[in-house]
């Protein structure tokens, strides 16, 4: 089998956890009958630097003919100018929704010898495996109007909260399903006493749940959904939630895992190739060190194996791998260890078994 990867290693440390995934890839493509070619790309600011766009239009198209696309993160400090008219960030966002990537799967898990370096305790962390699906193509990022409007001499900033039926309707489908395969539990996080799109999510959602009677369908506001995520993690098993609720629920949830670094995620959309990337962003603080932990990037790439490529097999060896690293010591400097990337990278490509 051949597979056609475009890597968009972005900014930052973007670059280091994209090489280090690459070598797993290319490790378990020498494992399977997998031939892996690849192009690389330019996005975010690196591309605003040298192209004067955050994604230009080759890249997108690029994006769209491949198999599967693998990206690090975008963004710095170096393009945090906030009367800036083009961010980084607008590059990432204009990839996901030019693919049409709606679903964003983002999985946390605990590693029985990682509860240390989460700030819960072990009692709060045990049985916690929950999928969160945040809707990656609608909502507050994307909505219309959005900007910078002068009137009267004062000036207007706008952002929109819009959602279509039919963008509630493929992602709820799509979270009832994975529930079902699961625990059976399907969690709604909205903000139903205030907004109308949540409004609206919430009557499809309830109208949806007679079509899967094998799973228990809960609606939670936001900010309660916020507290019960760090004070009863493990009574969750699907979460599917808005754009931007998603964004930050799964920040809040990678301190159950012990760091931002070890978790990833696949975005999926309908017959478009699947974007995996971990859930973090560019880490300035870190960059150019090779510290960062490349776990997040990695798991991203079993996900791709399993979504993109169908292998499981491959999938459950990275996943395995990883678990097996952990539970032997080996951690990065965010997990209170002293490994380097290609360190880390190093023990996980040891650890690959078939
Ligand atoms: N998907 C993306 O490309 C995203 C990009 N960003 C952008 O990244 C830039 C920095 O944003 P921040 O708020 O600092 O969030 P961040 O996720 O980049 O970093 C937050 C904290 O987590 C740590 N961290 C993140 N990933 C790590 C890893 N793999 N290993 C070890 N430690 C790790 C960082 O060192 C930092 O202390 C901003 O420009 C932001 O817009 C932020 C989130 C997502
Ligand atoms: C556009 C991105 C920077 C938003 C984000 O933080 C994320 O996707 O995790
Ligand atoms: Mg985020």
């Amino acid at each position: 089998m051949h597979k056609h990867i475009v890597l968009l290693p972005g900014d930052g440390i973007g670059p280091e956890v994209v090489s280090a995934a690459k070598r797993i890839l290319d490790a378990v493509a020498g494992r399977l009958n997998l031939t892996l070619t690849y192009e690389e790309h330019l996005i975010g600011g690196c591309a605003m630097d040298a192209q004067g766009t955050a994604l230009s239009q080759d890249t997108l198209h690029a994006c769209q003919r491949a198999d599967a696309v693998l990206l690090g993160a975008v963004g710095g400090p170096k393009w945090d100018d906030p009367a800036a008219p083009v961010r980084p960030e607008q590059g990432l966002l204009a990839l996901r929704k030019g693919l049409g990537v709606f679903a964003n799967l983002r999985p946390v898990r605990v590693y029985p010898t990682l509860v240390d370096a989460s700030p819960l305790r072990a009692e709060k962390l045990q049985g916690v495996d929950l999928l969160v699906v945040r809707e990656l193509t609608g909502g507050l990022y994307f909505g219309q109007p959005k900007g910078r409007f002068e009137e009267n001499g004062r000036v207007r900033a706008v952002d929109t909260l819009e959602y279509w039926d039919y963008e509630i309707e493929r992602i709820l489908d799509l979270s009832f399903q994975l529930a079902q395969s699961r625990r059976g539990k399907l969690t709604l996080v909205d903000k139903a006493n205030v907004l109308e799109s949540s409004r609206l999510w919430r009557q499809i959602a309830t109208d949806m749940a007679s079509r899967y009677p094998q799973v228990t369908l809960e609606t939670v506001l936001v900010d309660t959904a916020a507290m019960r995520l760090v004070s009863q993690p493990a009574a969750f098993d699907v979460i599917v939630t808005e754009n931007m609720f998603g964004d930050i629920l799964t920040d809040e949830a990678a301190v159950l895992s012990g760091s931002m670094g070890l978790l990833p995620s696949a975005s999926l959309g309908k017959a478009t190739p699947g974007l995996y990337e971990p859930i973090h962003g560019s880490a300035p603080d870190i960059a150019g060190q090779g510290i960062a932990n490349p776990l997040g990037t990695i798991l991203s790439v079993a996900m791709m194996l399993r979504y993109s490529f169908q292998l499981e097999q491959g999938a459950r060896a990275v996943e395995q791998a990883v678990e097996r690293a952990l539970a032997e010591g080996c951690r990065t400097r965010d997990l209170g260890g002293s490994l380097t990337t290609a360190e880390m990278t190093d023990a996980v490509l040891q650890r690959l078994a078939f």
